[in-house]
């Protein structure tokens, strides 16, 4: 997959801050997948297991105790690696669930083209919003970067979100294969108008959203 978004990318750019060069006000990166090593993705899994433990378990104090001399051992690690967005590979590797961003839903694009995007994926605990059911803010997050994906392959790039439109059909559960597809309803212009729909493997619909991606003006940060 990712050599054929490499070719489809390779003179395009998406947002980010490696200053390759400009086009509007976004930042022109070379699209290329990151060059990691065999222990990115894992520990990028590791950390999303984390952000679980961190808002479910209910440990005794000297626990948490232990637990922030750990989290601060990886801080005092990892800290002397900070890199400009653009530079570190998240969030560029897209053979992994959410492109290896911790701020992405774990998700895995499976198809993409200039008609549609489909992607697959769970949402996991740290994504309840209340009763077992997905936050409602996680769910735009969703199709705002499958709305993103999907101007971009429509070469709609660069674009910035206009609107985001979001109808909560039934509750989302975690813990639940799901797939939401994506593609581009019209063109108007600047204005590209984008649609997705969220089901569950059954056909369920749970979730639908339009979107009006904007193409930026030169200069237009
Ligand atoms: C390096 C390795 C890479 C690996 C990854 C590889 C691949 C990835 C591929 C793709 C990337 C995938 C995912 C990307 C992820 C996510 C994408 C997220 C995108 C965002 O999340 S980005 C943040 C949120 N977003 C903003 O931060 C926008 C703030 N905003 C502005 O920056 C301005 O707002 C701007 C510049 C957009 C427009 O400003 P402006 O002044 O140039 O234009 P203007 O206002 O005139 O609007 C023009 C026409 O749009 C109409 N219009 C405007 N707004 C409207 C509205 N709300 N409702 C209805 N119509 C609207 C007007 O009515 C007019 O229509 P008309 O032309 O017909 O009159």
């Amino acid at each position: 997959m990712t050599d054929q978004v490499d070719d489809d990318l390779d003179s395009a750019a998406v947002t980010g801050s490696s200053a390759v060069g400009r086009r509007g006000g976004f930042p022109k990166l070379r699209m290329q997948a990151a060059d990691t090593g065999p222990d990115f993705g894992p520990f990028i899994e590791a950390m999303r297991t984390l952000q679980d433990l961190a808002v479910s378990v209910d440990a005794p104090d000297e626990v948490y105790g232990a637990a922030l001399s750990h989290a601060q051992a990886m801080i005092d690690l990892l800290d002397p690696y900070r890199a400009p967005e653009g530079e570190s590979p998240a969030g560029r590797v897209l053979d992994l669930p959410g492109r290896g961003s911790l701020l992405m839903v774990p998700w895995q694009v499976e198809y993409f083209g200039p008609d549609l995007v489909r992607s697959r994926g769970s949402f996991r605990r740290y994504h309840v919003g209340g009763n077992n059911a997905v936050h409602g803010g996680v769910i735009p997050l969703l199709f705002d970067e499958m709305f993103g994906f999907t101007s971009f392959m429509a070469k709609r790039s660069v674009s910035r979100t206009g609107y985001l439109h979001v109808n909560y059909r039934k509750v989302t559960p975690i813990d639940t294969p799901l797939v939401v597809e994506s593609r581009v309803d019209r063109i108007e212009g600047r204005k590209t108008f984008v649609v997705a729909e969220l089901r569950d493997e059954d056909g369920t619909l749970l979730a639908d959203a339009e979107g009006l991606m904007i193409k930026l003006l030169p200069g237009q940060p």
